[in-house]
């Protein structure tokens, strides 16, 4: 569905996306993590087609050559950009039917589908309302209305929670996750309590670089294990036994899979110690327990969280491992979907650069306000038929309300 080869974009000397390549297989949710300005935004609007690349080997969404047919791939997706500019003096529904008319929607079709969508995401007792009086949570739901109206096979979603409160979000949230039963996505958060409930497979950038590619156990477990003061994870033990502490670290140091074991403080009359191995090591130690005789006071497996890897990834202390052939042809993790994925419990902490370890880039740093540079067709950006090779700079203001037809309200037939 989505197919990305060593994909750079520069804006002038500054590398924002560098030689970045990865899969996303039909029906897959992909979660794409990283720290502010790490690349994920460029990303999604080369994908979404209206960013040009500076350089890909493959970029192909939906079927679509991104390079050579941006605008077909503009209608075979679903986009919903980081903010969302929408008409604010047309109501929800006309502006509804004047997206359709962009994807080439006939009358009819838009008669049910806008309904549909509008049901769908929440909004369709707001038909009526114009869109610049809807709540910021509102707008970001008309928003994925916009982006599901012609029912694409790829959502592309940049921060689709951003700037909504703790209620809304977990709105947005739980809408997202229904959706990706029928849907691929692929959608950008720097929150990672967002991307773990939400995705199963997770792609880490940093710096413009994929730095980690594959689901949150397979990254924990691969990646835990490669730096300092973590490990992939361990078993905290703590036993009585007639026994020396050293002899039961012996016995369980000749289990399969056990690599170290590490004697603890010894509380009371029990014993503490942490095993460290292959995965979970808790029922092998278990049933050396029973069959030693030791009374058991905690067997616990403590493993890193994805928040911890991240922060490591982030800071260095972990060399970045990706999927197995991810430098030239990236296997991805096919994971069936978000709806079978366990929602792991996260701290919900907002992932940002830890200071002085990011390399700055000198153009467009967060903060401040420069005019974006844009590229359109977009129904979202300003202009309707502007040349992709031909960057524009523009302020960030939303597109001249479009002029609907007064004899013909709902728009003719595509
Ligand atoms: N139009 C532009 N001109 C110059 N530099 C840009 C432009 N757009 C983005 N950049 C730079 O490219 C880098 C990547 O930006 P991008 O917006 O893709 O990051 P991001 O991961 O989406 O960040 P965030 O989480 O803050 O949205 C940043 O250093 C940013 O300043």
């Amino acid at each position: 569905m989505i197919e990305v080869a060593h994909l750079t974009r520069r804006y002038g000397s500054a590398t924002a996306v560098d030689d970045l390549s990865f899969e996303v297989a039909k029906g897959e949710v992909v979660g794409f993590l990283g720290p502010n300005g790490a690349g994920k935004t460029t990303t999604m609007r080369i994908l979404a087609g209206y960013l040009p690349a500076t350089r890909a080997e493959r970029l192909l969404v939906a079927g679509h050559d991104v390079m050579r047919d941006s605008m077909a791939v503009r209608r075979a997706i679903g986009y919903l950009p980081e903010s969302v500019p929408l008409y604010p003096e047309l109501r929800v529904e006309e502006m509804m039917r004047f997206q359709g008319r962009l994807h080439r929607m006939s009358r009819q079709d838009l008669r049910t589908r806008i309904g549909e969508v509008l049901d769908r995401v929440g909004v369709l007792d707001r038909r009526k309302q114009l869109v610049g009086t809807l709540s910021r949570g509102l707008k970001q739901r008309v928003g994925l209305a916009v982006a599901l109206l012609p029912d694409p096979e790829v959502l592309i979603l940049d921060e689709p929670t951003s700037g909504l409160d703790p209620i809304q979000r977990g709105e947005v949230r739980n809408l997202i996750a229904a959706l990706s039963s029928e849907h691929t996505v692929l959608l950008s958060s720097h929150i990672l309590a967002e991307i773990e409930a939400m995705a199963p497979r997770v792609i880490i950038i940093h710096e413009g670089q994929k730095v980690a590619d594959g689901s949150q156990d397979q990254i924990i477990q691969r990646l835990g294990a490669s730096g300092s003061g973590g490990g992939a994870g361990h078993v905290l033990v703590e036993a009585a036994a007639p026994a020396e502490a050293s002899a039961m670290a012996e016995l369980m140091k000749s289990l399969p899979g056990v690599e170290t074991v590490t004697l603890g403080d010894r509380v009371g009359i029990h014993h503490s110690f942490r095993v460290s191995g292959e995965g979970d090591l808790r029922e092998d130690i278990g049933a050396l327990a029973m069959t030693q005789g030791w009374a058991l006071r905690e067997l616990t497996w403590k493993r890193p969280t994805l928040e911890q890897i991240f922060t490591r990834l982030v800071i260095g202390d972990v060399a970045p491992v990706l999927s197995e052939g991810a430098s030239s042809a990236p296997a991805p993790v096919a994971v069936p979907n978000a709806s079978n994925a366990p929602a792991p419990v996260t701290s919900g902490l907002e992932l940002s650069m830890p200071q002085g370890a990011k390399k700055p880039l000198p153009l467009g740093t967060p903060g401040t306000a420069q005019p974006k540079t844009i590229y359109s067709l977009n129904p979202f950006d300003r202009g309707a038929s502007r040349d992709l090779s031909k960057p524009v700079s523009v302020d960030p203001v939303p597109p001249a309300a479009p002029k609907l037809d007064p004899l013909d309200p709902e728009g003719g037939d595509a």
